[in-house]
């Protein structure tokens, strides 16, 4: 059976100029991207399965991410129903010299594992250190109504 900790995902991206809107921050668009692959990423660590992204939603762009700092993207599964896996995605500005971060994006996701084209069945997934439990119980506490 899955854990909360098995899903947990961290990427980073190195904003640059091919990666900026017109105010030399990261594209929302290009953010979105790194935010889906990495939380398709965790949804097949819990599933076992591919898995093709159903929902993203309350997608929060609370700062801009300047180019020439590290995007840190960082996700994890805390729920899952018969077929759909629910995800939390988090991203944060790194400054490449101190390792400093500051939150910037957040989204709640849905996916959904497939086999042969149609919806499969999912594993439970289970919390097994206070920290998993903690993540779960606040990600299940904010998400958006669905
Ligand atoms: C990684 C990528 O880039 S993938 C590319 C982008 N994504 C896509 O192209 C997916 C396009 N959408 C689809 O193929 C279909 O809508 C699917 C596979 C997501 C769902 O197919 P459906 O025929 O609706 O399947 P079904 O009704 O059996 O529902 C399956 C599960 O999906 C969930 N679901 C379906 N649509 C949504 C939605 N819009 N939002 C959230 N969950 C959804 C259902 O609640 C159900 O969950 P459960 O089994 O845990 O109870």
């Amino acid at each position: 059976m899955p854990t909360i900790d098995e899903t947990h995902i961290v990427n980073r991206e190195r904003v640059q100029p091919t990666h900026a809107n017109n105010y030399q921050s990261a594209h929302g668009g290009i953010v979105m991207k790194w935010m889906d692959e990495i939380g398709a990423m965790s949804a097949m660590r819990a599933a076992r399965e591919s898995c093709v992204t159903a929902q993203m939603s309350s997608v929060d762009f609370e700062r801009p991410i300047p180019i020439g700092d590290t995007a840190l993207i960082e996700s994890y599964a805390y729920a899952t129903g018969r077929t759909s896996v629910r995800v939390r995605i988090e991203v944060a500005r790194e400054d490449p010299h101190t390792g400093d971060t500051e939150e910037t994006t957040s989204a709640y996701a849905t996916f959904v594992a497939i086999e042969d084209g149609t919806p499969t069945p999912v594993p439970d997934l289970t919390a097994e250190t206070e920290a998993a439990k903690q993540l779960r119980e606040t990600a299940l506490a904010e998400e958006p109504d669905r």
